[in-house]
């Protein structure tokens, strides 16, 4: 049982290595736990997710940060399996007050990344979240956004964090970026989850 899940999926690593990243900015809170549950192919049967464990350890979860790598403009379908997978919970909205928040990576710089952050974003709100973005503008805001507590936002997305790799190295920009969005979760989480 943990404060905050980090949920997602990956099948190349980059996404599992942000992952990785915002459960060590939610860690580095004090007072917070974290735990990282990766949604696999291999849970998926006939096209639907069928892990009822990990859903039932989102349950007690505070907050729930999702990832996805971008697939074809949104989320990957093996993320969207498990999405479908939560229909009974929506319908209890079991997740209501939770804080969310999401993240995801593309191989193009503007690879239609902000539509999966916005499906994200729906997701959560159909089951009663409060959305956390980011409080970080854009580096086209030089000096703002790039102090030593809110590393650059260097794609500029604040919904929540898009990521660009064209190779499987995440960008250092990208890593620090979900180190903050963990942190961020991790803090209102702490002031405002009930
Ligand atoms: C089926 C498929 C569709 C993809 N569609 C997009 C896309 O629409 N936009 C984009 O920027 N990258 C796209 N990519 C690239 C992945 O998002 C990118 O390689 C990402 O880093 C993979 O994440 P992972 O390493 O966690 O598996 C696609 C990759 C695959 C396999």
């Amino acid at each position: 049982m943990a404060d905050v899940a980090v949920v997602f999926h990956s099948d190349n690593g980059s996404t599992q290595q942000l992952a990785q990243a915002v459960h060590q900015g939610c860690i580095s809170v004090g007072g917070v736990s974290s735990e990282l549950l990766q949604i696999t192919g291999k849970a998926i049967i006939e096209g639907r997710f069928r892990n009822p464990e990990l859903l039932q350890q989102l349950e007690p979860a505070k907050a729930i940060i999702f990832g996805s790598p971008t697939y074809m403009g949104c989320v990957s379908a093996q993320f969207k399996a498990f999405a479908d997978a939560t229909g009974d919970l929506w319908e209890q909205q079991r997740w209501a007050n939770k804080i969310a928040a999401g993240f995801t990576i593309g191989s193009n710089l503007s690879g239609d990344q902000l539509n999966t952050l916005q499906y994200l974003q729906v997701f959560a709100s159909q089951h009663g979240m409060l959305w956390a973005g980011l409080d970080v503008p854009g580096t086209n805001s030089p000096g703002e956004g790039t102090t030593a507590m809110k590393p650059q936002n260097r794609l500029g997305a604040q919904s929540g964090l898009v990521a660009h790799s064209a190779d499987g190295v995440v960008h250092s920009g990208d890593l620090a970026s979900a180190v903050y969005l963990g942190q961020r979760v991790a803090r209102i989480s702490q002031q405002l989850a009930f």
